[in-house]
């Protein structure tokens, strides 16, 4: 688990929130954005000032030991932390709290709490670190259901330095991963920006995408071989660096989102870790010019490890910079040779796009002043804690995530943004902010992140960012988008997800959802069923 006190009803953890001065500042900013609007703070209550219903569950005796049901405990077990979990929270909305919260020891332990769950026709939810943003652990259901916390499956049980490649349990969290890795120079190099509060299962089960944005950034890349404990027995893929053995069964977990099984361990690629590393930032006075030279860059082949571009409004809000057309942040890294010359390349393909060079550093250089690639890392670790401070604040604070085809792309950023500023015009009369990044780049498309930040009611925020939700999830899927890049589905991507995968696809999927879990208890609700 990771160190510190975990807030029930927000991000991360509770000393690291926003100080009182940076919650000030935070506001002051957000007031000249959006003039007018009531910035009172609502804190959250106390857990045990809700009215939680007690668990409707009696475990048999063999598994009691493993099972509780203590109300914060269950509370901080009944969603994630989007938005709109967090604004439920405040409101002290305790609907679908699981029933009990059961913490497995060994993999034995899994097996038996799926024995018992699947006999009993008792839903059961895999909890890795709870930072899911779709409703993907939130038993959104009628009747009683399990919270399964695999964070007692933690352990780095074999390295294979030759290959290598380490054999890892599932319930380990990013930090605890990359700690027993560092002794050896290893990484697993996946940083999702929730790394510190989610764990490899949760990856896996989600296809996660770390903040590397080409290459192997995708969990699915870095992962060797799985095992999976499902109702019907255990699956355990071969360890291979490749294979043309017809279908993949890693891929038919990958992504399964806790309704196929719950993965246990899985053997992942490593990589040494990084000496060379060097960024740069490089402003643009037109956004075509900077679309241009990002998409040069991705079909380059130099593949650089960041390859970030920010529209006006996202380098203004979280990199404090003031650009016209765009703000790119590119750099390279290797454990093997220095990288300046592709950096160099880089900038000169930026440069036949316009791109000014702002600030460059090398890995152990120091940060020039006013360094809006390092501003944009610091604040891209705090987003999660000022998104929490804002929404007591009542302001509408959420992501979509998407991802398209190059060709595209323009029609596509012009028509979801069209139809965000749509929403907030209709939802919140039109005070309200709608930036764009691209997380990700491939040599085909980029994955757009759209960020939103729009003056809602207090008390009826969620319903207000649902509206807008809706809205941009129909001009994504209306528009050949994926409903999203690495999110995952959830509950809460459902109906978009059902309309954008094919019906024979669905079809097989139903099929292998009944003979790996012919009970259905495996997170109903999710992806099928
Ligand atoms: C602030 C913030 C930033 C984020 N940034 C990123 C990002 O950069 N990239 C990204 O990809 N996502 C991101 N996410 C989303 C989320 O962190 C990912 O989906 C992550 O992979 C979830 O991991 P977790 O351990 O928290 O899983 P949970 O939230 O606990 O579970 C997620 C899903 O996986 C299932 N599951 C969990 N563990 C297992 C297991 N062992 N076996 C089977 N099923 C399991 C659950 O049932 C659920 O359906 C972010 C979320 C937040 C709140």
């Amino acid at each position: 688990m990771p160190a510190g006190e975990r807030s029930w009803w927000g991000w991360g953890n509770t000393a690291e929130a926003l100080t009182a001065e940076e919650s000030d500042a935070l506001v002051a900013r957000t007031a000249a954005v959006l003039p007018g609007h009531d910035f009172t703070d609502h804190g959250p209550p106390r857990p045990s000032d809700l009215d939680v219903p007690p668990s409707r569950l009696d475990p048999p005796a063999a598994l009691a030991a493993l099972c509780g049901d203590d109300v914060a405990d269950r509370l901080s077990h009944a969603r994630g932390k989007a938005f709109r979990d967090v604004v439920r929270n405040l409101l002290g909305r305790a609907e679908h709290v699981p029933d009990l919260v059961a913490r497995p020891r060994s993999e034995q332990d899994v097996v038996d709490l799926l024995d018992w769950c699947s006999s009993s026709g008792t839903p059961v939810i895999p909890y890795g670190g709870g930072s899911s943003v779709v409703g993907g652990v939130e038993p959104r259901f009628e009747g009683p259901a399990v919270s399964m916390d695999l964070a007692g499956l933690d352990a780095v049980l074999e390295v294979d330095t030759v290959s290598r490649a380490a054999r890892i349990q599932a319930g380990i969290f990013g930090p605890a991963l990359e700690d027993r890795l560092r002794p050896l120079g290893l990484t697993l190099r996946h940083f999702p920006q929730s790394f510190a509060h989610s764990t490899l299962g949760g990856w896996l089960a989600t296809r996660a995408g770390g903040h590397f944005a080409t290459l192997a950034t995708h969990i699915d890349d870095l992962t060797e071989s799985m095992r999976v404990v499902t109702p019907a027995g255990i699956s355990e893929s071969r360890r291979l660096p490749g294979s043309g053995a017809g279908p993949s069964p890693d891929r038919m977990f990958l992504g399964s989102e806790g309704t196929l099984g719950v993965i246990t361990e899985a053997w992942m690629r490593l990589q040494d870790r990084p000496v060379w590393q060097v960024t740069a930032s490089i402003t643009f006075e037109s956004q075509e010019d900077a679309i241009a030279a990002t998409r040069a860059i991705a079909q380059s082949g130099l593949h650089p490890s960041n390859c970030r571009l920010l529209d006006p409004a996202e380098a203004f809000i979280n990199a404090g910079a003031s650009v016209g057309g765009g703000l790119l942040l590119v750099g390279f890294e290797s454990a093997d040779h220095p990288v300046d010359i592709w950096l160099d390349r880089a900038l000169e393909l930026a440069a036949g796009h316009g791109g000014v060079v702002k600030t460059r550093r090398s890995k152990d250089s120091a940060r020039p002043d006013g360094d809006s690639a390092s501003t944009w890392r610091s604040s891209f670790l705090r987003m999660p804690y000022q998104r929490d401070a804002l929404a007591r604040r009542s302001l509408i604070v959420e992501t979509f995530e998407t991802a398209c085809t190059w060709e595209g792309f323009e029609e596509f950023h012009h028509t979801i943004t069209s139809a965000a500023r749509a929403a907030i015009d209709e939802v919140c009369g039109g005070a309200g902010v709608v930036t764009c990044r691209f997380t990700h780049v491939y040599p085909d498309g980029p994955a757009p992140y759209y960020g939103i930040y729009a003056a809602g009611r207090w008390g009826s925020t969620v319903g207000q960012r649902d509206e807008i939700k809706a809205a941009v999830s129909e001009a994504i899927a209306g528009h050949g988008g994926t409903i999203t890049h690495h999110h995952a589905v959830g509950r809460d991507h459902r109906p978009w997800y059902d309309r954008q995968r094919p019906d024979p696809f669905a079809a097989a999927l139903t099929a292998a959802k009944t003979a790996l879990d012919p009970a259905g208890i495996l997170n109903p609700g999710v992806l099928i069923r």
